[in-house]
């Protein structure tokens, strides 16, 4: 049975079709990226996946269940976390405290037990403290150093973003949905943190849904490559095959460079159209609805 399994899913805003019929599935253990130029909906995919819009149309399963409608808090309790593109931590609160409190949801207290201090309450805060150094441990001294207890307004965004990700897997979920886990890093801290979403997968059990915009980061670690463009999803496959197929070379490159027969490694130029800001392509024929 696979993890995450999306069908026939459907998202407009007014008159813009975001997502259109996609299809999606995602079996435990393995590594899929979402790719596509700005605006091919793909952080609208993610929040599908974790109850912040609910589709117009078709289904999303979690582990065989249906989880359309469901809030994002219950969400979260199955066995999906996320980050966020815009990072969204708590920045007056610690490392460390940011990663306490994504396990808030799973204390079993009463208000009576936390005031008395009792000893299932203190043990239940123990494991909670074992748990996010586990997690913060998967970044090595770049959080577990001194950075511990710094508050997150004076982290660098490179370990803002570390601090989501090991926030994301303490909530205790199954299935990580990271959403540009490398951007703002430069190229070694890029290769370090590759390393870590692979060791996340091969060590903490994770089964990681992520959107990229870094082509040798997505090449590097993914089974598998799903490509949407204005909603739709265009390709499917292992990396090598989607950026050699036509349609995505015409995503990116447009219709000139398909048909030039573009079908090398376009590892640059993909990223090159990624770059464009967003929206500046437009909106094609047929995606507005109205
Ligand atoms: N809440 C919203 N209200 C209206 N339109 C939205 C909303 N969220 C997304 N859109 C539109 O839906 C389309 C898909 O947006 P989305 O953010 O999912 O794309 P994306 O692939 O994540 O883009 P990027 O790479 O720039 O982050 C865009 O045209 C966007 O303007």
């Amino acid at each position: 049975m696979a993890m995450l399994e999306l069908r026939g899913v459907n998202k407009a805003f007014g008159g813009l079709q975001a997502t259109t019929n996609v299809d999606l599935t995602l079996n435990e253990g393995e590594i899929v990226s979402i790719i596509g130029p700005n605006g091919a909906g793909k952080s609208t995919l993610f929040n599908l996946i974790t109850g912040v819009y609910r589709p117009d149309s078709g289904d999303i399963r979690f582990e065989g269940r249906s989880i359309v409608g469901l809030k994002p808090n219950q969400i979260v309790d199955l066995g999906i976390a996320r980050t966020f593109q815009n990072l969204r931590l708590f920045t007056n609160l610690s490392v460390l405290e940011n990663v306490l409190i994504s396990q808030h949801h799973k204390l079993r207290s009463t208000w009576l037990s936390a005031v008395l201090r009792t000893p299932g309450y203190r043990r239940q805060e123990r494991e909670m403290h074992e748990r996010a150094l586990q997690k913060l441990a998967f970044f090595g001294p770049r959080l577990m150093s001194f950075r511990l207890h710094q508050p997150v307004y004076v982290l660098s965004y490179a370990n803002r973003r570390r601090t989501e990700m090991a926030r994301a897997m303490a909530t205790g979920a199954k299935l990580l949905l990271l959403d540009e886990p490398s951007a703002g890093m430069n190229p070694k801290e890029t290769n370090e943190i590759t390393g870590i979403i692979r060791r996340m997968r091969d060590e903490g059990g994770y089964t990681i849904l992520l959107v990229e915009h870094k082509m040798n980061l997505v090449g590097e670690i993914s089974d598998r490559v799903v490509v949407l463009d204005y909603g739709q999803k265009i390709a499917e496959g292992s990396y090598k095959e989607v950026v050699n197929d036509p349609r995505v070379i015409e995503a990116y490159l447009g219709k000139k460079a398909a048909e030039e027969g573009k079908t090398a490694d376009l590892t640059d130029e993909l990223h090159t159209g990624f770059d464009e800001p967003s929206g500046a392509r437009g909106a094609p024929e047929g995606r507005v609805t109205r």
